[in-house]
This record gives structure tokens, sequence and C-alpha cells, in this order.
């Protein structure tokens, strides 16, 4: 699973499908088209060429999601065996033509509408307002040509710059998804190229019209559903909630765009301009290599021996999403800070504990959480379940890549449902931790504090190579210096690292210098 940033520098608009992206409407289509169908079926003279089997998620999914009306109703039907004629729109709600049941289950729909309402989804709504916050355009692109009523009945009705809805597809004779051609009306009239344009879909149908029309990232929200089917049909990435799409602000940079510190020099002297540094770590994937198993992962002798060096020189801290008990066991040196959990839990340099009691009211939610997921994904081979003291890590690296996306589903769920957690992501692991505003960035900030470390002749350094690094990355990006550790498990993700470095070896020999120890 990979964060998902929509960047300001590359995109200037984001086009959203409106049922199940914007609005719950989509389990409203879903129950009116069963209706619609299942009748029509039931009450069909049988015939062994046809399926008359009940219209299933799948059915919908598969051959109704995302289309127009009438569209929908000829594939349907097609894949159960059954030609319609197409009629036209005078065909009375229920006639025996695609018009006409089209317009059945249009009626059920408006009725559905009226009596159940139509809600926004919040995440959705966040990420708009973001959007436009961060002077990108938006439009509604949908195949419904209930899209005004429902944005109105959502409260949305003024919230987008653009919409292309069914009545706009009729009026130009437009064809609806998979075409692309209402997705590129959209563009057109915001004035943005399909090549730096977004589309978020949850429907196939929008998904494979999105990659027909060119556009420059194509994000699947399965807001229920397995993400693998979305995935197949072309998404570039698939996100369980919007609430994990985030508008890239301007200090951040593609990872291809930072320059490596050892040959950058320059750029690292003119960020700590001659102040003592500060080093405050990530340890797994920063001073650690990555390997399969946890357990065993340990400092190496030459990186040990160079960072006791070190510490007698400068301050330096670990900040690890691991227990502060184990992080601490796997840094064993004099002098060295350490905070675990994300951050959640802090030691000075003697092991002496800090109390940072941020995460405690999370406390009986971790323990259901680590009970439900040690239930539910022990059957899962190779998925490894790890509860710190304020986080809980389910591991998926181990696991058959067809088992993947169930076990990451399964805990994003089990976070979603638990109201004192939230979700995070890092690398082949999915990360529950208190949802309260603490993170690596502001660990970082308490430590430097409780240290007594924010003398400005000191300059922070932090460094990292996670998704959850990037809190702590933002907090030195405008007083200190940041530095990535790249890995080929980020593709060219959004950082606020300052200079990158290619791996635990280069990081050393760029902290030694930086502290006047050159090896
Ligand atoms: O903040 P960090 O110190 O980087 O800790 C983040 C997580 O690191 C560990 O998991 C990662 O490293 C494992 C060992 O190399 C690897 O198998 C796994 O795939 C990585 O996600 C650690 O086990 C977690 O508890 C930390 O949260």
């Amino acid at each position: 699973m990979v964060a998902t940033f929509i960047d300001p520098n590359r995109h200037r608009a984001v086009l959203f499908d409106l049922d199940g992206v914007l609005t719950d409407t989509a389990r409203l289509h879903a129950t009116a088209w069963k209706r619609v169908f299942d009748r029509y079926l039931a009450e069909r003279p049988s015939n062994p060429a046809e399926d008359h089997g009940p219209f299933t998620d799948a059915d919908y999914r598969h051959h109704v999601d995302g289309k127009s009306r009438v569209d929908g109703v000829l594939d349907f039907l097609r894949a159960r065996g059954i030609w319609l004629p197409r009629g036209d729109a005078t065909d009375a709600p229920g006639a025996e033509t695609a018009h006409g049941l089209g317009a059945l289950k249009d009626e059920q729909f408006a009725a559905a509408v009226d009596e159940e309402g139509v809600e926004a989804f919040p995440d959705a709504v966040r990420l708009v307002e973001s959007l436009h916050r961060g002077g990108i355009a938006t439009a509604v692109v949908s195949a419904s040509r209930n899209c005004a009523r429902v944005l109105a009945r959502a409260g949305l009705a003024d919230a987008f710059d653009v919409r292309v809805d069914g009545v706009v597809a009729a009026e130009l004779g437009l064809p609806g998804k998979p075409d692309p051609a209402l997705l590129l009306e959209a563009a057109r009239r915001l004035g943005a190229e399909p090549s730096r344009s977004v589309v978020v879909e949850d429907a196939e149908a929008g998904i494979a019209a999105a990659r027909a029309g060119g556009f420059a990232l194509v994000l699947g929200v399965a807001r229920t559903g397995a993400p693998s089917a979305l995935v197949e049909a072309g998404a570039d990435v698939v996100v369980p909630s919007l609430a994990e799409v985030v508008v890239a602000a301007s200090g951040q940079r593609r990872l291809s765009e930072v320059p490596d510190g050892l040959e950058h020099w320059d750029t690292v002297a003119a960020r700590v301009r001659g102040r003592r540094p500060v080093l405050l770590l990530d340890f797994d994937g920063t001073l650690a290599p990555i390997q399969e198993d946890p357990a065993k992962v340990s400092l190496s002798v030459s990186t040990r021996t160079a960072l006791q060096d070190l510490a007698r020189h400068c301050p330096v801290g670990v900040i690890s999403g691991r227990d502060l008990r184990d992080v601490r066991s796997k840094v064993r040196l004099e002098g060295v800070w350490c905070a675990g959990s994300h951050g959640f839990e802090l030691a000075g340099p003697g092991g002496e504990p800090i109390a940072q009691r941020a995460g405690e009211a999370a406390l009986p939610d971790l323990d259901a959480a680590e009970q439900c997921l040690s239930a539910q994904v022990a059957g899962v081979a190779g998925a490894l379940v790890d509860r710190k003291r304020f986080s809980l890590a389910v591991h998926y690296r181990n696991v058959r890549p067809e088992e993947v996306d169930h076990v990451i589903t399964t805990a994003q769920q089990v976070g979603a449902q638990l109201p004192g957690l939230r979700v995070a992501h890092g690398r082949k692991v999915v990360e529950l931790l208190p949802d309260i505003d603490w993170n690596k960035g502001r660990a970082l900030r308490w430590l430097l504090e409780q240290a007594g470390l924010t003398d400005p002749g000191l300059v922070p350094v932090y460094a990292g190579d996670d998704y959850t690094d990037e809190d702590a990355l933002q907090e030195v990006h405008d007083e200190g210096l940041g530095v990535v550790v790249l890995s080929p498990e980020h593709g060219d993700r959004l950082t606020w690292a300052h200079v990158s470095v290619a791996g635990t070896g280069p990081l050393i020999e760029l902290l030694s210098r930086l502290a006047g120890r050159p090896r």
C-alpha cells in the first residue's frame, strides 16, 4: 500500500466520480437495480440459454456500476444471455426495453433518495476542501442524470468547479464510461490536460475510462470491496478511504528530485551553517537494513562503532516504530536517547523512562485490535502481528502476494472500527496507532525540549526511510536538515527531505562528516 499524494506541482485538476466516491449513494443504486432485475428475471419465461439467478454485488460492479442506465441494463442482461431492444426515452417505466427498465430503476432510486436522504463521505469533503486550498481545480464526473440532485441533497451543490453528468452526456451525445469522453469533457472545461489531472473512481468502468483517457493518476477507492478488482481494471493505486490521500505542500519533492547528500555537500553545509548537529535517527531501514524477520535485525558492528563515536561528540537519539524496550535492546549505546512506538514512549540516555501519557487512552483499543487481528490473520502464512506498547504492526512482507490484500484490508477494517485508533502504512506493514495528534515529528520536538537541545547553536538533523518518518522530516524542514534513506520499495513518492543517501553506509558517512568525525 502506497501513501497517495496529489501534487500541486504536477496536478492541475482532480475529477471525482459521484456515487460511492463522494456520496453514500452507490448502495441505493445497487438496491434499486436489484429490485428491478430480480423481478424482471423472475417474471421472464424460463429459457435454458439464459441465467435468471438473482442480481449480485459482483453483477453490480462488473456490469452496471459507473455506466449509463441504458448501457447498464444492456450489459448486465447480455451477460445473462438476454438481448433486449434499446427502446427510447419515451418508453414507460417497466417497459421491456433498456430505456423502460432503466426508467423503472430510476423511479426506485429517486424514491430511495427522498426517503433515506444522501450523506457526503466526510473524507471526500475534506479532500475537496484541501484541494481548493491548494489551488487545484475539481470536477464531478458521473454517468448519473441524478447527479445535481444527489449533490444538492448531500450539501455539495457548489463544491465543484465543473459538473459533467448524464444530462450533459445526453445533450452532447457523449458515450458513457468505460469510454473516456465524459472525463475528457470535464478536463477540457477545467482547462486541465489529462496528463496533469487525477481521476478518483470506485467503479471498474470508471477506472478503465480514466486509463483510456491518459490521465496522470488513476486513483481507485475501495471503501468496501476488494482493491484487487480496481487494480486489475487499471488503477495506479487503490485506497480504502480518501483520508489516505494527501495534498502535497510546497516544500515536498519527489525522491528522484532530492540530491544525494554526499555528492551535494554544499546543500548539506548550507542547511547546517556551522552549527553543532543533533542527530535524530530512525532505526529500521535507516540504521539497520530491512530483513524478512523483524526480530533478526541488528546494528552492524561498523554502524554500532560509528554511532558510539558520534554519540560522544554530539547528541544522538533514535526514534523508532518499534516498542521502546525492543529498540533499546537493539541500540544498546551509551548516551543515546530512544523513542519507541513511533514516539509515544521515550527513554533518556541512561535508559530512564520519560512519562508521555498521550497514547494511554488508546490502550484498550490497542488491546482489542491485538486480540481481533491475532485471530483474524492467524491463519495467513507469513502474516505477523506485533504489539508494541502504543501501536500494533501487522506485517505482510512474508505473505503470499494473493493474500496481501486480505491482510491489509483486515487490518484497516479493524483500525477503522476502533475509534481510538488510526491506520498508518509503512514498509510492508500496516500500523494501528492512537488516533491523536502525535507522531515522530511531535516526538522529535518533544525530545529536543526534554533534552534541552533547543539552543540556536544546534541544528536538528533527522534521517529516515519510511512514510512515518515524513512527519519528523517535515518538523526539521525549515530549521534543520532532513535526510531520506532511499530504498527500491519506495517508488517515487514525495518527501520533505533536503538530501538523500543510498543506504546505511552512506548515511553514517554523511553523519560522521557533519559531526566533524570523517571516516
Ligand atoms: O520507525 P522504524 O524504526 O523504521 O520502525 C518501523 C517498523 O520497523 C520494523 O518493520 C520494518 O522492518 C522489518 C525488519 O527489517 C521488516 O521486516 C518490515 O517489513 C518493516 O516494516 C518493525 O518490525 C516495526 O515494528 C516498526 O514499526
